[in-house]
């Protein structure tokens, strides 16, 4: 004889069911949704990389942000002009008494993106970009606004998506976009690389499946933005002078206190982060970005210059591989051996190279999270 079950149990039943379905269905769920922190120093190119995730899997920018970069693309052009403004009157260029005059007022009073598109034109303008464009102090975006600006200059000038790409925009606070990758719900989260920004990481690392540490391989030759300008601008000329100065993690003895050197600084920030115990089971990508610039600089300065040690290295010489290989090495160095790393070199700014360097990093994320599961 059968076992009768009264009505309100077989209910009960059918909603234990249903709830267990339903756990199991957002379970699978759950293991689909992928959290991504990207993280480095300031200017190291990580809003550049959402960017691109936004171009490649979401609907790219909407009016207003393209509405908005008009002002801040002519912003950025302006402030990359005083600076520069201020380089060439402290070298040995020739500047004309006119030029000399109309630079000094470019430095003090803030002009519109017309004049800029005037002193262009000027000889000891043309002078510097050929001989100064791996200056410290010129940041990278102006080697791509440099000759669009007639275009940038119009009156109806409206940025395109590669223009809104190279715009430079300091992050503050934290920015987050989701978007479907192969199976995946990917969560990716954008936050300021500022000193005083890093103290909001610790808040999202909490069930960070990947880690994106990106650092710019072209900050060799650069200290850290928050120090006095007015000594790098007369120091930054002479290369030897300008050559790192704090090395916490190497030989090198402290010259000037508070003069630290960005690539040191990003080496150090990456090794803090990979033992922060919150961390420990997520998987670790570090981008080696803006390879276009360090080819730019390794063309006319010697990567030795500011890290003496690259001197001893098996292939020291001054090529892109050789430096890239080294620079890679002294983010490893040290770290304990489970620390594993997945490393590549990157250029940001280019969408269809951090398409294919992000589906790489998915391969070993997903392949790694499968192993995790299959072991459940
Ligand atoms: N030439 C070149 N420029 C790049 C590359 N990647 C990023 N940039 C530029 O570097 C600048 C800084 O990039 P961001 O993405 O804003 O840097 P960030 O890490 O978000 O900086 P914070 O928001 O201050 O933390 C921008 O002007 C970018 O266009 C690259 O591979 N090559
Ligand atoms: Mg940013």
């Amino acid at each position: 004889m059968g076992l009768v079950t009264c009505k309100p149990e077989r209910d009960a039943e059918r909603q234990n069911r249903q709830i267990e379905t339903q756990i199991r269905a957002e379970n699978q769920a759950n293991k689909r949704k992928v959290k991504m922190l990207l993280l480095g120093v300031s200017d190291s190119g990580k809003s550049t990389i959402v960017k691109q995730m936004r171009v490649n899997y979401l609907d790219g920018f909407n009016e207003t942000e393209v509405v908005n970069a008009i002002f801040v693309i002519r912003n950025n052009i302006i402030d990359a002009f005083k600076n520069i403004s201020n380089i060439i009157l402290h070298s040995d260029i020739n500047v004309t008494p006119e030029e000399k005059e109309r630079l000094h007022i470019l430095i003090e009073i803030i002009l519109d993106i017309l004049v800029i598109n005037t002193i262009r034109q000027f000889g000891c303008i043309k002078l510097f970009f050929e001989r100064f464009t791996t200056h410290p102090l010129v940041p990278d975006h102006i080697h791509y606004f440099y000759p669009n600006l007639e275009r940038i200059a119009v009156a109806n000038y409206i940025p395109t998506t590669e223009d809104l790409i190279h715009m430079r925009q300091t992050t503050l606070g934290v920015h987050e976009i989701s978007f479907d990758f192969t199976k995946h719900t990917i969560r990716l989260i954008d936050v300021g690389g500022q000193k005083t920004e890093r103290r909001k990481w610790i808040h999202f690392f909490e069930g960070v499946t990947a880690v994106i540490f990106i650092c710019s391989m072209a900050s060799f030759n650069q200290t850290v933005e928050e120090e006095p300008k007015s000594f790098v601008w007369e120091s930054s000329l002479n290369r030897v002078q300008n050559k790192v100065l704090v090395r916490s993690s190497g030989k090198a003895k402290v010259e000037k206190p508070g003069m630290i050197n960005r690539l040191d600084e990003s080496v150090e920030l990456f090794k803090s982060i990979r033992e922060n115990g919150f961390l420990r089971n997520s998987n670790f990508m570090l981008f080696l970005n803006k390879v276009d610039l360090l080819a730019k600089k390794l063309s006319k300065i010697a990567f030795s210059d500011y890290f003496p040690d690259y001197k001893q290295w098996i292939n020291g010489d001054n090529s892109v591989p050789s430096v890239a290989e080294f620079i890679e090495s002294m983010f490893r160095e040290g770290l304990e051996a489970e620390h594993r790393i997945f490393a590549h070199l990157i250029q940001a700014n280019v969408t269809s190279n951090v398409e294919y360097t992000f589906g790489l990093c998915c391969d070993v994320i997903f392949e790694k999270n499968l192993d995790d599961t299959s072991l459940e």
